[in-house]
């Protein structure tokens, strides 16, 4: 018997959604309508690398509209971010994913996650398709294929997106030749992933840029954030408000059945169930999505409560203020440490800052911190900070005090007499 009960909770949270049977196959793109609307695949990628998976998780489906985020990131990693959102805006449009709006005036399209910004978003990668394909992989962490038949299923009936492209061309926001990007565009939405691929892809956005299962680098830390936050407002079209209080994850959607889903800095979703309700997203991956998010505590907007404190050891004595301080110091942790420390500040008295369980101090905690230490010496308040490691975790202490390798076993002799 496996020890582990993630597996059997994915396995009956799936099993529980089998009988939803809503939704139509999607019948636009010819090729699509094959997919029995019985497959349904889940998956779930840790920042360590590991992948759950249960159902159809290995099945291969077309990307469709799942590769848009994709593709923005590394639109972003060749234009920069300020010429993107010129291209292209950032505003959720309230509409279908096939609308023909475009910002009066500029024309430009209203957000990358439509398919209008996707086309545009496209013809802003560098070097064509072939980089797109390789992006994509460096996001799944594997070899992609295209499925052809899904290609030509579109190139051969894809006239709206052919007349949104052409719209574009005329309003001045698409510069590209218009046939070639939206072949491009469809060439993009036919790459065959999995769901499981998709928990990784929506992974690595979930790990600032980097694949949990390769360790590549495969965009900075911002432009994770930023796709993050596109998917967030504008991927789910015309139901990203109700998505997110309902589910509260970035996510996106497209007309295969595919949902990828990321929590920042936790993990990443990848789902797979063929029928789509009228707005185009799998009504199942929808429930199954709403589930996980409520059984696994996954809003966004009701993060856990912070279990550890941020301080493992307080000391007042007469000579001494000591606070060990362990794991990341973010705003919120540095806030209650620098008000507690200065709260207990008097003149003369020794502050002792351990610094060794210490995960990452946020350029803000860095700030705080060095800022109070000024103060405190300024008032007459000596701070020693122990970081054996040699970390340099709090570069202003270390310029003040720089024989600090001995401040650990000093501090450990203190304490014991104290
Ligand atoms: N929402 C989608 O997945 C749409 C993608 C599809 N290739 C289209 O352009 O119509």
């Amino acid at each position: 018997m496996a020890l582990n009960p993630i597996p059997d909770l994915l396995d009956a949270l799936r099993e529980s959604l089998v009988g939803v049977t809503d939704g139509q196959v999607a019948q636009y793109i010819p090729e699509l309508a094959h997919a029995e609307p019985g497959w349904f695949g889940l998956a779930l990628a840790t920042l360590d690398g590991h992948v759950y998976a249960s159902g159809d998780a290995d099945r291969p489906f077309t990307l469709q509209s799942v590769s848009k985020p994709f593709v923005y990131a590394l639109a972003l990693t060749d234009r920069g971010l300020d010429e993107v959102v010129s291209r292209v805006g950032l505003e959720p449009s309230g509409e279908a994913f096939n609308a023909t709006r475009l910002e009066p005036g500029t024309g430009r399209p209203p957000n990358p996650m439509v398919n209008a910004g996707a086309i545009l978003t496209t013809s802003l990668v560098d070097d064509g398709f072939p980089r797109i394909l390789a992006g994509l992989e460096a996001f799944a962490g594997r070899v992609l294929g295209v499925d052809e038949r899904a290609y030509e299923s579109e190139v051969e009936t894809g006239d709206r997106n052919r007349a949104i492209a052409y719209l574009m061309r005329t309003a001045g926001s698409l510069r590209a030749d218009a046939e070639q990007s939206v072949r491009r565009y469809f060439r993009q939405c036919a790459i065959q992933v999995t769901a499981r691929d998709l928990a990784v892809m929506s992974a690595t956005l979930a790990n600032g840029g980097v694949n949990p299962v390769t360790g590549v680098q495969v965009v900075t830390r911002d432009t994770a954030s930023h796709v993050l936050t596109v998917m967030a407002t504008c991927g789910m079209y015309d139901f990203a408000g109700e998505w997110l209080l309902r589910v509260g994850l970035p996510a996106k959607s497209g007309v295969s059945g595919g949902i990828t889903g990321a929590l920042p800095a936790q993990l990443g979703i990848g789902l797979f169930s063929p029928p789509l309700d009228e707005r185009g997203t799998s009504v199942r991956g929808i429930a199954a999505c709403e589930e996980l998010s409520a059984r696994f505590g996954l809003h966004l907007m009701r993060p856990p409560a912070r279990t550890a404190s941020a301080v493992y050891l307080t000391e007042n004595g007469d000579r001494l203020l000591v606070r060990g301080l362990q794991g990341d110091f973010g705003f919120a942790a540095a806030e209650a440490l620098t008000r507690d420390v200065a709260g207990h500040a008097t003149q003369g008295r020794l502050l002792v800052l351990d610094l060794d369980r210490v995960g990452r101090l946020h350029p803000v905690a860095v700030h705080l911190l060095g800022t109070l230490i000024e103060r405190l010496a300024a008032y007459g308040m000596t701070t020693v900070v122990a970081d054996v490691n040699r970390r340099g975790l709090l570069p202003q202490a270390h310029r003040e005090f720089p024989g600090l390798d001995a401040a650990r076993h000093w501090c450990d002799a203190s304490l014991l007499r104290a």
